[in-house]
């Protein structure tokens, strides 16, 4: 963890996205909202001038959210680590027996293969390639899985004050809040998952992943239902499915965000207990529609601040940094150059 956490100050008006119209809007007054975004919200349905102050409202509340959401994480988690009472106590720091044999195998591989070799290794190792560069392979045992699952059910029950995994999913949990990252996560990305990523994905590995954000999404019919269309603040993503117990819930890729075409191929790839999805985060992407039951997936955005410093994913722009308390975007600034934007 850097001793100092940056986000961009991008995070505060843009990619606020509106569920019921399914857009992602930007909103720097109400001015600029109306002329930006009146006529196409009709197009959408939100036709009477209810319907549009509804909007407007909660627009402005997540606005507030958003002001104040790195303080309240703070506290959050300083709350949570002194009053909730875990489940599980041992699953909070990886062990190697969490882990799927085959991914320790597919990770050494990645170290001391070639590319071609470890997409073969990948592949005998329960693994599976699709023609985008989107990857799935065994990453935790089952068992680890149910317990984690547990565990979640046990904190959902947590009455204290809790944020919402992103800014798009409004059920599920973020780990990092919740106190289990640093022992659980911090090892499997430094072990495992970097070596990883280095070969698959090279470019957006940059020096290192010296960040992260991890968080569980949960779906059902009363909830969540599906997710969006969407890129994720990140570089590299693993999304890990920890049950099995439902159905629906694909996840659909489409092209890299900011490439051409990137709305033309479209790949449907399912989920596996234990199995992680591996794909850039700038790959689009979205999820189907739940139809039965409950799913819980374990969510991770790795961060490069080598690679995110020069652009932010967000906002496509050198990233103009306000430092937090908490929850940082995983920039990071030079220490002889505080007020420096390594762009310039
Ligand atoms: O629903 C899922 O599993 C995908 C979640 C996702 O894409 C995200 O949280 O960034
Ligand atoms: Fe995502």
């Amino acid at each position: 963890m850097s001793p100092k956490e940056y986000i961009c100050s991008c995070f505060f008006k843009r990619n606020i996205f509106l569920k019921k119209y399914k857009i992602h809007v930007v909103f720097e007054n109400e001015k600029q909202f109306e002329q930006e975004y009146r006529q196409n919200l009709r197009f959408k349905g939100c036709t009477t001038d209810t319907q549009y102050a509804t909007v407007l409202a909660e627009v402005k509340e997540e606005v507030a959210r958003r002001r104040s959401f790195h303080e309240s994480s703070l506290a959050n988690y300083k709350d949570i680590q002194s009053n909730y009472e875990r489940l599980y106590p041992e699953i909070w720091k990886l062990k190697p027996s969490f882990v799927d044999p085959r991914f320790v195998t597919i990770s050494s591989d990645a170290q001391h293969k070639s590319l071609d070799s470890l997409l073969l290794s990948l592949v005998q190792n329960g693994g599976h390639i699709t023609e985008s560069a989107v990857y799935r392979l065994p990453v935790f045992t089952q068992e680890f899985c149910q317990q984690l699952v547990e565990e979640l059910k046990q904190f959902d029950k947590y009455p204290g004050n809790k944020s919402v995994p992103n800014t798009m999913n409004s059920y599920g949990v973020s780990l990092d809040e919740m106190g289990m990252s640093d022992q659980l996560i911090t090892p499997l990305i430094t072990d495992w998952l970097q070596p990883l990523a280095k070969q698959l994905f090279d470019k957006w590995v940059g020096l290192s992943f010296d960040s992260y954000k991890a968080f569980i999404v949960r779906y059902d019919e009363t909830g969540d239902r599906e997710l969006s269309l969407h890129y994720d603040n990140a570089e590299v993503t693993l999304n890990v499915s920890l049950n099995s117990d439902y159905t629906g819930g694909q996840l659909q890729f489409n092209g890299i965000w900011g490439e051409e075409d990137n709305t033309k191929q479209k790949t449907l790839i399912g989920h596996e207990v234990g199995h992680g999805i591996l794909h850039c985060a700038r790959q689009l992407h979205s999820a189907l529609p739940i139809t039965s039951g409950q799913r819980y997936n374990m969510v991770i955005w790795m961060r490069s601040s080598s690679v995110r410093n020069h652009m932010c994913p967000m906002c496509g722009q050198c990233p103009s940094l306000v430092a937090v308390p908490f929850a940082g975007e995983g920039f990071t600034v030079p220490d002889t150059q505080q007020s420096d934007c390594s762009c310039l």
